[in-house]
């Protein structure tokens, strides 16, 4: 991103310093259906993108939501969708009782159903963001869109079941490929980062992606693993009741990018990412978050340094581990996220 000068060196005919707006999120809504036992138990708005955006919105971070959908589309949302007339919308079936899927989920088989247009290049608005979240869900981002997101955004997060996901000609069911052969993979040393769940990681080389950008790898009721470079971290999960597992991964990345805009290290952000996934799977839908959350991950972050036993030299690591994961050490997210680290008046210090 081109930096404008400060007002001392702007001319009476520069043009007036356009601020960034924060975040943009890309990818579509869809209906989810749940079903178990064979009869249908619940039907929800649903989309990385949808889950995402109620985080942000809730955290009062700013974003910008491209998505689309079709004639059908069932649901009022705070960010409107484009709609394709002719189309319908993305849907997803949730089988919470057909055992494994092509994934590996063995609490959920999902089934894409019916798919709503791609996201174009030219669907995406020609301003700059601070974040840009690549999240789709049914196959809606494109290589040339990506590639249209890492150049108008500062850091891009990218789901990684937007690019690796496949599905079954005659059932829809989902099927993943390896991301080498994803036709994203000459795209990915221009991201910040990359989330997936611990079935999707292996689909990736791992050490291999840790040198191009930071890796998250989310563990259902574990918690979660960043891996950059040569460090490497735990962050350990929230206790949650779960009533449904859907969504768990989005919010948590939206929790890492409110913390990430806020200026927390990488691992507290990932922690506030912890604390919205845990939230999100004792609820059927979108959970309604409150402006508490990020008081309580002060609080846990004090908690766990009272309850830490560590010897001193351990502890010394791992503060030079935070040191090293602030965002300041990440060259795309350097100059852009630092200065903004109290934004909103929320201080998350260790
Ligand atoms: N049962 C659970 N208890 C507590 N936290 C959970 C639970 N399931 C998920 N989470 C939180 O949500 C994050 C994402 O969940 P995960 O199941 O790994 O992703 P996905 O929904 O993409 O499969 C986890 O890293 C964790 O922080
Ligand atoms: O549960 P999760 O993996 O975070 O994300 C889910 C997607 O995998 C699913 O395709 C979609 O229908 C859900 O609404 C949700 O976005």
């Amino acid at each position: 991103m081109t930096l404008n000068p400060p007002p001392s060196q702007q001319t009476p005919h520069s043009p007036r310093r356009i601020p960034n707006r924060r975040v943009l999120i890309v990818g579509n809504y869809c209906h989810d259906v749940l079903i178990q036992n064979g009869s249908v138990v619940a039907e929800t708005l649903g989309g990385a993108a949808s889950f995402i955006s109620n985080v942000l919105d809730s955290s009062s971070v700013s974003c910008e939501l491209v998505s689309k959908v079709g004639h059908d589309f069932r649901f009022e949302v705070t960010h409107s969708p484009i709609v394709v007339p002719e189309k319908e919308t993305t849907v997803f079936e949730a089988y919470f009782d057909l055992g494994i899927d092509g994934i590996g989920h063995a609490d959920r088989v999902l089934k894409r159903v019916s798919a709503c247009d791609p996201i174009l290049p030219s669907d995406i608005p020609d301003s700059s963001f601070d974040f840009g979240m690549a999240v789709g869900v049914g196959g809606e981002i494109l290589p040339e869109t990506l590639e249209k997101m890492v150049e108008i955004c500062d850091v891009v997060a990218v789901d990684i079941q937007a690019l690796i996901r496949v599905f079954d000609p005659v059932d829809g069911a989902v099927k993943l490929v390896d991301l080498k052969e994803s036709g994203f993979f000459h795209i990915l040393h221009r991201i910040g980062f990359l989330k997936a769940s611990s079935d999707e990681a292996l689909f990736m080389d791992v050490e291999q992606m840790k040198q191009l950008c930071c890796v998250v790898v989310t563990n259902g009721e574990k918690g979660c693993r960043i891996y950059h470079k040569d460090d490497e971290a735990t962050v350990t999960p929230f206790l949650a009741k779960q009533v449904d597992p859907t969504g768990a991964g989005d919010s948590f990345l939206g929790g890492l990018v409110v913390g990430l805009v806020e200026g927390l290290t990488v691992p507290d952000a990932a922690l506030l990412g912890n604390l919205f996934g845990s939230i999100t799977v004792e609820h059927i839908g979108q959970p309604k978050f409150d402006l508490m959350m990020l008081q309580r991950v002060q609080d846990e972050v004090q908690k766990r340094k009272k309850q830490c036993n560590l010897s001193s030299s351990h502890k010394n690591d791992l503060n030079e581990f935070h040191e090293r994961l602030s965002p300041a050490r990440f060259s795309c997210v350097d100059s852009q996220l630092q200065p903004k680290l109290l934004v909103n008046g929320h201080s998350c210090d260790r």
